[in-house]
């Protein structure tokens, strides 16, 4: 059972702007009644299960709760403007996916329709929107309206955007300044021509946690609720109150105290207690270690690097391919400059370096020092460098680095969404390398040996290296890569070759390929060394006679995951292809699957120039996970996490941070001190007068209770559960 959170602000709405015209009727019940009901208004929406990676054992799918299930209907039914906060693990994320994927179906002629945006780049990547300034193409710091209008004129794409938008969706709210709260609402007002309505009649969803982290500013921040329009724009505040992260009432109790900066000495004390070392992981993956938060980015990478030096393995080097479109011609010249430099392996027909074993120091690139730029001069060469960080600061905040290095034993987590079971935030554990053609060719001896002489050869793929021809399909590749369920597009290709007969794969350098099957050691598991089926000219399938096929024994591939000695003096084939960290995830049965995780695409868009691809980042969507910095942990939850609390220097970051855990068990603290644990007066403030506005109001929670209730009702008179529309992300 989840349980309720014990705190001040109630369940339920309170109802702000009565001016404003709806196409649906009032709250509450009367509301219910109003109505005439919709078939699936019947039934609560079930939602794949996320960001738990493979820890819910019992199920992918969730069921609403009434509450959850109340807001949806209200965005969705009653078309209400409607802000849905709520504690950490009151499912607002997982609330918020299935309001886009409900409203997607609704609008499905209007693509244009549904905008989805968050506060933060990576909060955007997390519900697969934009920014909110990227979106409106707005200059976060100019309040000047009519300044913004006119650059919007001139983008279209935006100024399509301004208009064409029913429903704006809005994430992570407490990070979103007041004053671009205000000046949206003025851009939207007077694009959208509608004066007489709030944000020119858009529809806003609007969802966060002012608890959390604040705006980054210097100084005090000014919160989105204190903007002058957001009154007047939020018709309905609900605040969820079922936990679902945490299911032990007394840890979901300690959050709390938390969360409102108010520690009594007795949760004081049950917090100190929490410094002892938590019980070791699930038997299926015995060595990976909790993940450490820490409030400061250098402590994250000190820690990591100390963890990664102590592997006796090699290093693999996965340097970024960054490009960027829009820079003006002494950026590219950076660029060339910069691309030149930093790798001593990258090909002529892709840009993108070679993933090499290398020592530490091999690797070190220094991008400024070319001779071309002790040619041209001490000049050039500050323009150069000035370009060049230009371009660091536009990829400052995508999540992949710009240097990953990897050793077999590192622990690394996704940072990218893939499928429902691969997701932001997935810890696993690398356990060799590969490249995409050597795991598909595995995987085909295997296929052979299993299915013996059923197998015809036309159905066993066979690997073809296409040479000079990568960019535009890694392109296609990773757009289309989120799109897509399961398996990598790999996968997906292999398949429609399968049925084509064409038995051709070009070799990805883009995507995952999952289940691939390692021994313990982390080798692939072919049934075959024999040399020639690994060769990329090969133009025919083979066939392997069943009786070769089962006489081969469970080996190490022809090509082995251990790497040829330097990157260099390599075999042209392995400069063509790019070896690819294996890495094993633990399952929703409490298993561990291997799988090959590629390239992926992180952009990066022009806020004051209609969202426009400004730079773009293709890289392997790891990073090492030992540690990580409480600002990119927020919005996840993670089994087994260790917390240092001593340099906390933020309003809400102790919050963040204990609230990640899962479970008491799977949490570590380290320097707790209650000083620290401080919520920001102003969000204090500001929920007690949305208590009182709710008991006012008379509305708020009975209201949207009430109605809850009654769809629930209805669904288990007729049977919810086992017609349920189901959403999938
Ligand atoms: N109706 C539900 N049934 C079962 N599990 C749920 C439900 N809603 C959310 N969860 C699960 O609870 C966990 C927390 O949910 P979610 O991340 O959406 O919370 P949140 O409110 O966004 O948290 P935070 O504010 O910390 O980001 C997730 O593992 C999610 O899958």
């Amino acid at each position: 059972m989840a349980s309720k959170t014990k705190q001040p602000l109630k369940s339920g709405t309170t109802g702000n702007a009565k001016k404003r015209k709806s196409t649906g009727p009032a709250d509450g019940d009367a509301s219910a009644k109003k109505k005439q009901p919709r078939l699936d208004s019947f039934f609560a929406p079930r939602v794949e299960l996320s960001a738990t990676c493979g820890t819910d054992k019992k199920t992918h799918v969730a069921q609403l709760s009434d509450e959850q299930n109340a807001v949806l209907r209200m965005v969705l039914d009653d078309e209400k403007s409607v802000f849905f906060t709520g504690s950490a693990g009151t499912g607002k994320s997982l609330l918020l996916r299935a309001i886009i994927s409900s409203l997607r179906k609704k609008y499905a002629k209007k693509p244009d329709a549904v905008a989805v945006t968050a506060s933060t780049g990576m909060a955007a990547s997390n519900v697969g929107g934009m920014t909110i300034h990227s979106w409106g193409a707005v200059t976060p710091s100019n309040s000047d309206v009519d300044a913004q209008i006119r650059c919007i004129r001139f983008a279209k794409p935006a100024l399509q955007r301004w208009k064409n938008t029913k429903v704006l969706i809005i994430d992570e709210v407490s990070m979103v300044d007041g004053h671009l709260f205000d000046t949206l609402e003025a851009i939207a007002t007077k694009l959208r021509k509608k004066t007489d309505k709030p944000f020119g009649g858009l529809q806003l969803v609007v969802t966060g946690d002012f608890f959390q982290l604040p705006p980054v500013c210097k100084g005090e921040p000014f919160f989105a609720f204190e903007s002058n329009s957001w009154t007047k724009c939020i018709e309905h505040t609900i605040n969820l109150t079922q936990v679902f992260r945490q299911k032990d009432n007394k840890f979901v109790d300690l959050l709390n105290e938390m969360r409102y900066g108010s520690i009594s000495p007795a949760t004081a004390q049950a917090f100190k207690a929490l410094a002892r070392p938590i019980p070791p992981p699930p038997a299926s993956m015995p060595n990976i270690q909790p993940t450490e938060l820490f409030p400061m980015r250098h402590e994250v990478t000190n820690a990591n690097q100390a963890r990664l030096r102590a592997l006796p393995h090699r290093t693999y080097i996965f340097q970024a391919h960054d490009t960027f479109p829009q820079a003006n011609k002494s950026a590219s010249s950076a660029r060339r400059s910069s691309s030149s430099s930093s790798s001593s392996t990258s090909s002529p027909a892709s840009s993108t370096a070679t993933a090499s074993p290398t020592s530490s120091s091999t690797s070190a690139t220094s991008v400024a020092s070319s001779s071309k730029s002790s040619a041209l001069g001490s000049r050039q060469n500050a323009q150069t460098d000035q370009a060049k960080r230009r371009q660091e600061g536009l990829l400052a905040g995508v999540l992949a680095e710009k240097t990953l290095e990897l050793k077999k034993g590192a622990q690394v987590m996704l940072v990218k969404n893939i499928d429902e079971m691969l997701v932001n935030g997935c810890v696993g554990k690398v356990v060799g390398f590969a490249t995409y053609r050597e795991v598909i060719t595995a995987r085909n001896e295997l296929a052979r040996a299993e299915l013996g002489s059923a197998v015809h050869a036309d159905s066993v793929v066979t690997p073809k290296v296409e040479k000079g021809k990568v960019s535009k399909e890694k392109e296609k590749d990773v757009k289309t890569e989120k799109a897509r369920e399961g398996e990598g597009k790999s996968d997906v290709k292999e398949e429609n070759d399968k049925k084509s007969k064409a038995a051709k794969l070009v070799v990805k350098s883009t995507g995952v390929i999952r289940k691939v099957r390692v021994d313990p050691g982390g080798a692939l598991i072919t049934v075959s060394t024999v040399k020639e089926n690994l060769d990329p000219s090969s133009s025919s399938p083979r066939t392997t006679s069943p009786a070769s096929a089962a006489a081969s024994s469970i080996s190490a591939p022809a090509k082995p995951c251990s790497p040829p000695s330097t990157s260099t003096t390599s075999h042209p084939s392995e400069r063509d292809e790019e070896r690819f960290p294996l890495v094993e995830f633990p399952t929703p049965q409490g298993g561990r699957e291997a799988v090959l995780v590629l390239r992926d695409e992180f952009r990066v868009e022009d806020a004051s120039d209609a969202g426009r691809l400004l730079a773009r980042r293709v890289q392997v969507p790891l990073v090492l996970a030992w540690a990580m910095s409480i600002h990119k942990a927020q919005g996840q939850t993670i089994q087994r996490v260790r917390v240092d609390l001593g340099r906390v220097f933020e309003k809400g970051q102790s919050y963040v941070a204990l609230s990640r855990a899962a479970a008491v068990e799977g949490l570590q603290v380290l320097n707790f001190d209650a000083r620290r644990v401080v919520a920001h007066p102003k969000v204090v403030r500001w929920s007690k007068g949305l208590v009182q506005a709710g008991a006012k109001g008379g509305t708020g929670a009975v209201g949207v209770a009430g109605a809850a209730t009654a769809v629930s009702g209805a669904a288990t008179a007729v049977g919810a559960g086992e017609e349920a529309e189901e959403v999938r992300m």
